[in-house]
């Protein structure tokens, strides 16, 4: 076998189902196996399966949430080859691969591209990709998750947004690195392994999957009439040049704040505070476009 595509059905509303019917006529004659998940952790399961056969592509086809899964089964073998074809809501994993725009071109690159090393973020057993984040980002991810089915998009996270804007409160939050630690009263705390976010923003653009080190953007506990300028800013990655926001690199740190404060990974609600997140450099190999 070649590669091994793990379908996530329920992505994207229903988009998956229309994109994997398309991508079919580009896998004919090919030594490529199609497996359909069931429900929600399943494509750990799959990935899972085939993670210590050397050199296999594994492909997510669904949306940041399944790719979460995804390199949760394949990690921490590190043995295959990964890729993904983006039929989610946010897709923000796939805007760091360079893919080209056809969907013909984007499977090829998603099956035989070069493959480069990726770092992946950690957080106790938990891997991700992308974003892990604290405080008003998390919030947004819980509401758009359950409200993905009323809309696609970046369009879906913006009414997460504007709906939880007005009654979030900043909490107290402690950042230790190295031993040293800062609190402050923190609107949000966001970990970026790579840059974007919620559909397309930029949230830390300077994170960088290759150097070993996540962005640290870190926003002080604003007023709900400050968040809408500040979001206006962040599809450009402007914000970080506000006073409200610091930006850092970090290895490796310590989260605390209030427990019942949710953390997202890729999107995902993954637990509460507090969290120790780590990267893992060269965790895994990614097909990608030039
Ligand atoms: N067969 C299934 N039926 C229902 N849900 C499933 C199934 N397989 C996986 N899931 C769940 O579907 C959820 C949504 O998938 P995913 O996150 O990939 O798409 P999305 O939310 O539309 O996109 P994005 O994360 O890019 O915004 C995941 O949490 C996953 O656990």
């Amino acid at each position: 076998m070649a590669a091994r595509i793990i379908f996530n059905p329920a992505a994207g509303n229903g988009k998956a189902v229309k994109i994997l019917e398309s991508v079919k006529p580009y896998l004919r004659d090919q030594d490529i196996e199609i497996v359909t998940t069931k429900g929600p952790g399943h494509a750990t399961e799959l990935a899972r399966e085939v993670a210590n056969e050397k050199d296999l592509t594994v492909i997510s086809l669904g949306g940041d949430g399944t790719h979460h899964e995804v390199i949760n089964g394949l990690m921490p073998m590190g043995k295959t080859i990964f890729g993904v074809i983006p039929a989610g809501t946010g897709n923000d994993f796939v805007r760091v691969l360079h893919y080209p725009a056809s969907l013909e071109q984007m499977v090829h690159t998603a099956l035989y591209g070069p493959n480069r090393w990726f770092d992946l973020g950690a957080i106790d057993d938990q891997y991700f990709l992308t974003v892990a984040g604290a405080g008003f980002d998390a919030e947004v991810a819980g509401w758009a998750n359950k409200h993905k089915k009323q809309g696609n998009g970046t369009w879906v996270f913006i009414r997460g947004i504007l709906y939880n804007a007005l009654g979030y409160r900043p909490q107290p939050m402690t950042v230790t690195i190295d031993g040293h630690s800062t609190t402050q009263n923190t609107f949000m705390i966001a970990m970026g392994n790579t840059q974007y976010i919620a559909g397309g923003m930029n949230i830390c653009p300077q994170a960088d999957p290759h150097d070993g080190q996540f962005e640290i953007m870190w926003v002080e506990g604003i007023k709900p009439w400050q968040i809408l300028p500040l979001l206006t800013r962040v599809f450009r990655g402007t914000h970080v040049k506000r006073s409200v926001v610091k930006t850092f690199p970090a290895r490796e740190l310590t989260v605390e704040g209030p427990s019942g404060l949710w953390v997202h990974a890729d999107g995902e609600l993954i637990g509460h505070l507090p969290v120790h997140v780590k990267t893992i450099p060269k965790a895994i190999r990614v097909h990608m476009g030039i």
